[in-house]
């Protein structure tokens, strides 16, 4: 495949002769860079690595990319804030895929070093929590400086980078060794939960096409706080729980416009062409009429949801021809008094 007319479901295909535009989190190296290159199509497309998640997203909303890729939960360290905070607010975007990297850090130097020279160590703030167990057995004492990702920590160490790092080690992939064999190589396998995986998402413009239901799906959604009232919370997560709608994850988020404004980032089992789903989002339209969809798209785990009879698509169409015939029998009489939008 060339990267040329293949539209991968990031875009429609109107302007299809181009290769596609990806963004990410660089440079080359980085965990984000490994969950773009497992995007059918992304060897081919364009790819651009720009410094932080924010200048990814922004990329996406001003057309100069197609769609980024950012990470959006590490199981170790939970939801990844940057990005969840970039997609709750600003025009709205769509995620269009997910994917899953397994998460292992080298620690890696200068040529030439050795791990008793290191007093202070560089990466990404979501790594070093995830080698904080490694550091405080092998380094204890060392000093951290952030970095605007691994691979950027480590490729300040080569030799002709620049500038003096200001560091001696960065935690980073083992990719970045691979392509950088020079790099010392000081400790491997040092991520304290051996498992740790991070789950990246695709995301694009509003109008990329709804990905088609595969039975094994997600859809994330972001909940401002309608009212500041006891029992506001209750209310938005009985209409995922009476329509039998299993959350994966919900996360609460400072607005940032004053302190006790919260938003909620939710990831919900299902596809908005789920009855259940469908259902649960008109019932948040109602008490939050500022939900804001953020994508429907297939787990990278296929794991299928379980659903029960009662919520299951045909028991939703059942029961609305049900109602529909009762007021077939009858006028409908002078419209309701409306309150408008939001509660009454
Ligand atoms: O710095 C990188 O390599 C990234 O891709 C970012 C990132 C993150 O934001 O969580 C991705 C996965 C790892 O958990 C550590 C860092």
């Amino acid at each position: 495949m060339d990267g040329r007319r293949e539209t991968h479901g990031v875009r429609d295909g109107r302007d299809a002769d181009r290769p596609l535009r990806y963004a990410y989190l660089g440079p080359a190296g980085t965990f984000t860079e490994a969950a773009l290159l497992g995007v059918e199509g992304a060897r081919e497309a364009e790819r651009r690595p720009v410094s932080s998640v924010p200048v990814a997203l922004a990329a996406v909303r001003a057309g100069e990319v197609d769609a980024a890729m950012v990470p959006i939960e590490n199981s170790v360290e939970g939801g990844v804030t940057a990005t969840l905070d970039a997609v709750a607010t600003g025009s709205e975007l769509r995620i269009v895929r997910e994917a899953l990297v397994p998460i292992s850090f080298v620690l890696v130097a200068a040529p030439g070093t050795a791990l008793a020279d290191v007093r202070t160590v560089s990466t990404h703030s979501h790594a070093w929590a995830q080698v904080r167990g490694w550091m405080d057995e092998h380094l204890p004492g060392a000093d951290y400086v952030p970095a605007s990702s691994t691979a950027a920590a480590a490729l300040s160490l080569l030799p002709g980078a620049g500038a003096e790092p200001g560091f001696e080690a960065a935690v980073c992939s083992p990719v970045v060794v691979e392509q950088h064999p020079e790099l010392e190589v000081l400790a491997e396998d040092i991520g304290d939960n051996r498992a740790a995986v991070t789950r990246f998402v695709l995301v694009a413009r509003p109008d990329a096409p709804l990905p088609p239901r595969t039975g094994a799906d997600r859809t994330t959604l972001v909940i401002p706080l309608w009212e500041d009232r006891a029992g506001a919370l209750m209310e938005i997560l009985e209409q995922f729980a009476t329509r039998g709608v299993n959350l994966s994850r919900i996360e609460s988020r400072p607005t940032g416009n004053f302190l006790g404004e919260y938003f909620f980032s939710v990831d919900v089992d299902g596809h908005l062409h789920d009855a259940r789903v469908a259902d649960a989002l008109m019932g948040l339209r109602r008490v939050c009429p500022s939900t804001r969809f953020l994508g429907s798209y297939p787990r990278a785990d296929h794991k299928v949801a379980t659903v029960a009879r009662h919520h299951s698509d045909g028991a939703f169409r059942e029961a609305a021809a049900w109602v529909a015939a009762l007021q077939g029998h009858g006028d409908p009489g002078p419209a309701a008094a409306d309150g408008g939008p939001g509660p009454a």
